[in-house]
Order: structure tokens, then C-alpha cells, then sequence
């Protein structure tokens, strides 16, 4: 299965960046991806308030265009992540989308782990403007005949490696991950974690970034990744709105998983904290 991670620049303005991965979805289909990944945020980054003036529902304008565009092309599309307006609820969702070759929505994952964090010289408060998901999230796609398990996660869940053993033991063999990570953590974190939860899991990581400045000033890392179950870069992005692609090649997986079963190995029993230290 030959998948591609979306890589862009995103602003506050949507039109300019629905029309960036309008471009760059119709390319990776054309280099032969049947799955692509748009990063975190992708149709609206900025400040506060102008994520909040760019939140929009389920059937709101980026999600409509990414049905339309994932059923023209007959791909698998997850559109990253987006800001959702949910009815009723003051705060938003920081909302990942699997939508399938048949246009319809197939799996929502609200981020669970919120970014409220001080790196890089900035504040960020995730919180004050979006409710965390309550819960973890596998989808499935079909490659060849055969069904896939797409484990789902957002950016700052990548720290959690708990999402991820939950969502292999739940059978996900390739994990998608929309992120904005910041310029200083996707120097020094971002490769070394992700080719982790690839060899822990045993599964595809596919981690499309955000890259360059949005406002009101906050750097993304850009160096979108693939990474295979062994923890081998299949394919990084460079410097620019790109995407990367690479064949993920899953009868690889299943031998990777019988011939080093570290998850088949594990001892849940022996992980139960003594009550008495509690
Ligand atoms: O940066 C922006 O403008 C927008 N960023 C985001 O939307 C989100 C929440 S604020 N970023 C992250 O989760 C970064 C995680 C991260 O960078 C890490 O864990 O190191």
C-alpha cells in the first residue's frame, strides 16, 4: 500500500490553504498513494481567536471538500486534523477525519492530550479554546482486498507512548499522526519518538507536519515523516509545502511481529502496581 504525508504552511486563511491541499492530495494520488495524511490544523492555523472564527462542523466546508476530493480520487483521505465547532458545546475539538474512497466518513479521533505547554518561548493553551476527546480511536481501510487497521492520534499524543501500545494491542498497523510541532521540539524530539512508537508497536507511523511560520508567529518543524516497524525512515520531507510517499509494505509487519513478538511478549499480569506502595 503506497501512502503519502502532506506537508504545508497553513495560515489563518482557509481558502489559501484548502486550495494548498487541493494541490498537493491531487499530487500524491497521481504519484500512486491510496492513502494520504494532511497535517494538524491544515485548513485553519493561527491565533486564539482565529481558530475559533475558523471552526466549522463535520459537514462544514474542509470536511466537504475532503469527502468530494477523497471520492473523485478513490483514495483514503485523513484530513488531518481541523477545528471543529460541535453543537451545543462552547469550547471546540481538535478533530482528525478518516474518509474513505467512498467519500463517507469513516472514523473521528478528538486529540486526547492537549497542548498546554511552554517550549520554545511561547505559551500555548490548548485547553482554553478546545475540550480533549475522551476517547481512543482505530479505523479501517481496505489495500489489496485486505482490511488495514489505521490507529488514529494528533501532534502532543505522541508523548503518551500508552495511546499507542493501546491502539497495536487493539490490532492498528498503521498509525496516522497530523501534527503542528513546534521548530524546537521537531528538532530535537520528533524523529527519535516517532521511530520509537514505530518499534515499540511494531506498526507505520505516517506524520504529516506543519512546516514555516503561522500566526502570530509560531514556528512548525516541518520533516514530515513515514517510518516502517522496524524504525526505518522510509521518507522525509524537505523544506517546503510537499508531500512525501512511500510504499508500506504490511507482509513486512506480520513478519516483524512474529519474529520479535515484544507484543505477544509482554506480561500484563506483572504490571499491576502493589497496592501497598499506592
Ligand atoms: O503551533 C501552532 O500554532 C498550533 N499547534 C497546535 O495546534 C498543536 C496544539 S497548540 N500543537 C501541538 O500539539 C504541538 C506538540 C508539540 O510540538 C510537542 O509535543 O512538542
Amino acid at each position: 500500500m503506497r501512502v503519502a504525508a502532506i506537508q504545508m504552511n497553513s495560515t489563518d486563511d482557509r481558502d489559501r490553504n484548502l486550495a494548498v491541499a487541493d494541490r498537493l492530495v491531487r499530487a500524491a494520488a497521481a504519484d500512486g498513494a491510496a492513502l494520504v495524511v494532511l497535517p494538524e490544523k491544515w485548513s485553519v492555523l493561527g491565533t486564539p481567536e482565529q481558530l475559533a472564527d475558523g471552526a466549522e462542523p463535520l459537514d462544514g466546508p474542509a470536511i466537504s471538500w475532503a469527502c468530494a476530493t477523497a471520492r473523485e480520487l478513490g483514495i483514503d483521505l485523513v484530513a488531518g486534523s481541523i477545528v471543529e465547532r460541535v453543537e451545543g458545546r462552547e469550547k471546540r475539538s481538535n478533530t482528525s477525519v478518516h474518509v474513505g474512497p467512498d467519500g463517507e466518513i469513516r472514523a473521528t479521533y478528538r486529540k486526547v492530550h492537549l497542548f498546554d505547554v511552554e517550549v520554545g518561548g511561547r505559551v500555548y493553551r490548548e485547553s482554553d479554546g478546545e475540550e480533549p476527546g475522551e476517547q481512543l480511536v482505530c479505523s479501517e481501510l481496505t489495500a489489496g482486498g485486505e482490511p488495514v487497521s489505521l490507529g488514529m492520534g494528533i501532534c502532543y499524543d505522541l508523548r503518551f507512548p500508552e495511546l499507542f501500545r493501546i491502539l497495536a494491542l487493539r490490532g492498528a498497523q498503521v498509525v496516522t499522526l497530523p501534527s503542528a510541532f513546534t521548530l524546537a521540539t521537531t528538532r530535537d524530539h520528533w524523529e527519535v519518538l516517532l521511530r520509537a512508537r514505530a518499534i515499540e508497536n511494531q506498526c507505520f507511523m505516517v506524520a504529516p507536519n506543519q512546516i514555516g511560520v503561522s500566526p502570530p508567529g509560531n514556528r512548525s518543524g516541518g520533516r514530515s515523516l513515514i517510518v516502517d516497524p522496524w524504525g526505518l525512515v522510509l521518507a522525509t520531507a524537505p523544506d517546503a509545502e510537499t508531500h512525501v510517499a512511500a510504499e508500506l509494505d504490511l507482509a513486512r509487519l506480520a513478519e516483524i511481529r512474529a519474529r520479535l513478538p515484544s507484543l505477544a511478549n509482554r506480561r500484563p499480569g506483572a504490571y499491576a502496581w502493589p497496592k501497598a506502595a499506592l
